[in-house]
């Protein structure tokens, strides 16, 4: 595949370098405007870094945007008149519907709306896809490239600003999770670096846990929770203290953001 990402900042490199690792390009340009921070990568076999828009969007049949959503408009005009009906358009951009993108390149193209999260640098995205109806008939290939890096699924675009908190931003929730029970564990006596692999560990256990088996996490809780136990003890008290809530609210509240981004 003839891939090129447009905004090759923390997502696109994410991205990046996931297609590298995983051999999925047979030709790859990443472009930025200052791009000295990514010159490094023209190393890696079928890569080109380059700040031409244009050059890169010749070259591939793939665009992936990865851009703020204040770029995207502009860097969208600047390669319009450049578009042909072999290019399939994927951006990552959040908030930017697939109507304000039809506005400026039309609607014959192919275009895809997804939202991936950082894992994908290591090849474990939870990729959410939508497309333009013309984009239906290409949606496979974005599935293709984002199940080689990852887990994708094909969602109603009215779902995309959900999909972005529960997974985008997720990351960062899961991080938080992951350093407050690394933080709890020094606590008891490990020293921080055994903690947080401590935590980590248990942390990937429990979501293939479920990934595996297809169960609920309840009856996963119910096997740990020995009555009277030490378990069922720091559980109640965690939520005692809101901990259910405490993430529900959050979500809730990110989600409020990413609706009021976006009418803006
Ligand atoms: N971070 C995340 O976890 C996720 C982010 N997203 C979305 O992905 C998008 C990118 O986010 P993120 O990677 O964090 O942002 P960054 O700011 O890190 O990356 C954007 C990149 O675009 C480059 N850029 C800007 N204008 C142009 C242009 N005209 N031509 C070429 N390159 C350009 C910038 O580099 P330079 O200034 O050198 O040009 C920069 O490196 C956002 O829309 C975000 O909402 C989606 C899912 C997850
Ligand atoms: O925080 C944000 O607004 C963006 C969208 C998801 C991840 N980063």
């Amino acid at each position: 595949m003839k891939i090129a990402i447009l905004g090759t900042g923390n997502l696109g490199l994410s991205i990046a370098k996931g297609l590298i690792f995983s051999n999925a390009h047979t030709s790859l340009f990443l472009t930025k405007r200052k791009t000295e921070a990514i010159r490094e990568y023209e190393e890696y076999s079928k890569v080109t870094v380059t700040s031409n828009n244009l050059e890169a969007v010749r070259n591939s049949d793939i665009l992936i945007f990865a851009v703020q959503p204040t770029q995207l408009e502009k860097i969208l005009e600047e390669i319009k008149e450049e578009l042909t009906e072999k290019h399939v358009l994927i951006s990552t951009v959040t908030g930017f519907k697939i109507p304000r993108i039809e506005k400026i390149v039309g609607e014959e193209h192919f275009i895809i709306r997804s939202m991936p999260n950082t894992a994908i640098a290591v090849g474990k995205s939870m990729t959410c896809l939508c497309s333009n109806e013309k984009g239906q008939k290409r949606i496979a290939i974005a599935e293709a490239i984002f199940n080689r890096l990852g887990t994708s699924i094909i969602i109603p675009e009215n779902k995309m600003q959900a999909a972005t908190v529960i997974c985008a931003s997720g990351v960062a929730f899961w991080m938080r999770l992951i350093r407050a029970t690394s933080q709890g564990a020094v606590q008891l006596g490990f020293d921080a670096k055994d903690a947080q692999e401590l935590s980590m560990q248990t942390c990937l256990g429990a979501a293939s846990l479920l990934i595996e088996s297809g169960r609920h996490p309840e009856q996963e809780i119910d096997k740990v929770t020995t009555p009277r136990g030490c378990t069922i003890e720091g559980l109640n008290e965690m939520e005692h203290n809101g901990l259910s809530s405490s993430l529900i609210k959050g979500i809730q509240a990110s989600f409020k953001k990413i609706n009021n981004i976006s009418e803006q």
